[in-house]
């Protein structure tokens, strides 16, 4: 299929959600009216959507104790709750819970009736995760409840199309539309090649091209910034992803800061995941750049990222091949021909490598985790049967 009608196809599938979502609801409005009274314009500003109403009995609950997450500390998390944004503590069973069921930027949560604390949070329509940085092996949530993730690059050094196949891959996971954003175009007098650059690390992802510093460049980047959905911007310290935030706020939301010239890498001037509103419509959250990315899970995604790859691996003589040297292998043919990079089938095959090591670990932990809760739950129960027993 061309590039150009995969990009459309991209576009059209991005309108017919955003049609999806305001028939669903037109139908929740028309069959349930005391929930729509309820999923007032303020709810739907904050980017609530049917998905989140079916989670609630309790119509109470979405009139005055529903809350989208703007930002977490610790154990304190600022949320927008109607009107107001109140800053709120984590349950003490939340605060305790894994890394990635905590609320997190993005999150629609329930708040407790004093509105001081986060009791619930809402199940997720999507979520941007990594594995944490260190020796953890556990996931972070970065953004949840996306729908669109900007994965910003800039026309100079930084720009690695590695670093954006493994962003592809935690996109495609996360289950958000991916839109790579090249910015400081303005920098070159061609920005030709970085743009086929980046269109060859997955087929038919869409590229927009930016100068963040000049708003008249920014109309391809606003045609995926559909009514209230919400935007990810994910990307390495520097690239602009602020810059481009303000500029599509037409407002100064965060701090900029300059990069440093030798290596044009950033100063990590944002350090905190926050999520903002466009006056326009559209909620942006615009996250640090991150030093590591490690994947897990992504066996899917990478079949998606990679599918060039893996159609050529299909004619591989070996069904096991591993495009490492073996006879009649598709993959390694079509590098030698010149029909795929190697540069492509290492950065392919690296993380494969890592998303194996870290679903078995993880699984493991899981497996753990589950026979560590089954010996307290044992405990326990043997405990209140002991007490139950008193004065035997
Ligand atoms: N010439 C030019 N400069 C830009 C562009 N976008 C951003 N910049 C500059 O690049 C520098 C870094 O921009 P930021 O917006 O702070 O980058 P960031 O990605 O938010 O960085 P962190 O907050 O550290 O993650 C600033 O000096 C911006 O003015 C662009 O399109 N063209
Ligand atoms: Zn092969």
């Amino acid at each position: 299929m061309p590039d150009v009608f995969k990009r459309w196809l991209y576009k059209r599938w991005l309108a017919l959600i955003a049609r999806t979502i305001t028939l669903c609801n037109s139908l929740v409005s028309a069959l349930f009216p005391c929930v729509v009274n309820a999923m007032n314009d303020v709810l739907i500003k904050l980017g609530f959507v049917p998905f989140f109403a079916q989670q609630l009995a309790d119509p109470v609950v979405l009139e005055s104790r529903l809350g989208r997450v703007i930002s977490v500390q610790r154990s304190v998390a600022m949320v927008a709750c109607g009107d107001q944004r109140r800053n709120v503590e984590l349950t003490l069973n939340l605060q305790q819970a894994e890394p990635v069921d905590r609320p997190t930027v993005g999150d629609w949560v329930i708040l407790d009736e004093t509105h001081t604390r986060i009791e619930q949070v809402l199940e997720r329509k999507s979520l941007f995760k990594r594995i944490g940085s260190g020796n953890t092996t556990q996931f972070q949530p970065i953004a949840a409840n996306i729908d669109v993730v900007f994965i910003v690059s800039s026309c100079n050094d930084e720009f690695k199309e590695s670093r954006l196949e493994r962003y592809l891959a935690l996109c495609d996971e996360a289950g958000a539309i991916p839109v790579i954003i090249l910015t400081k175009v303005d920098l070159l007098d061609d920005a030709g090649g970085y743009i086929e650059r980046a269109r060859s690390v997955q087929s038919g992802v869409a590229v927009e091209v930016v100068n963040a510093l000049d708003p008249s460049t920014l109309d391809g980047v606003k045609g995926w910034i559909e009514g209230n959905s919400t935007i990810a911007l994910v990307g390495s310290s520097g690239v602009g992803k602020s810059t481009l935030l303000n500029a599509l706020a037409e407002e100064t939301l965060a701090a900029t800061g300059s990069i440093r010239e030798d290596d044009k890498k950033g100063r990590h001037t944002t350090t905190h995941r926050e999520l903002y509103f466009l006056a326009s419509g559209g909620l942006i959250i615009d996250v640090p750049g991150m030093r590591e990315l490690r994947v897990a899970d992504v066996d899917d995604a990478l079949g998606h990222v990679f599918e060039d790859i893996e159609e050529l691996s299909e004619k591989c003589r070996f069904i096991d091949c591993k495009h490492m040297n073996e006879p009649g292998c598709a993959v390694l043919a079509a590098i030698e021909e010149g029909r795929l990079s190697g540069r492509r089938l290492a950065s392919y095959q690296k993380l494969v490598r890592e998303n194996e090591f870290a679903t078995s670990t993880l699984a493991e932990k899981r497996a753990k985790d589950r026979s560590f809760g089954k010996m307290v739950k044992g405990g326990k129960l043997h405990k209140e049967k002991t007490g139950r027993r008193g004065p035997l």
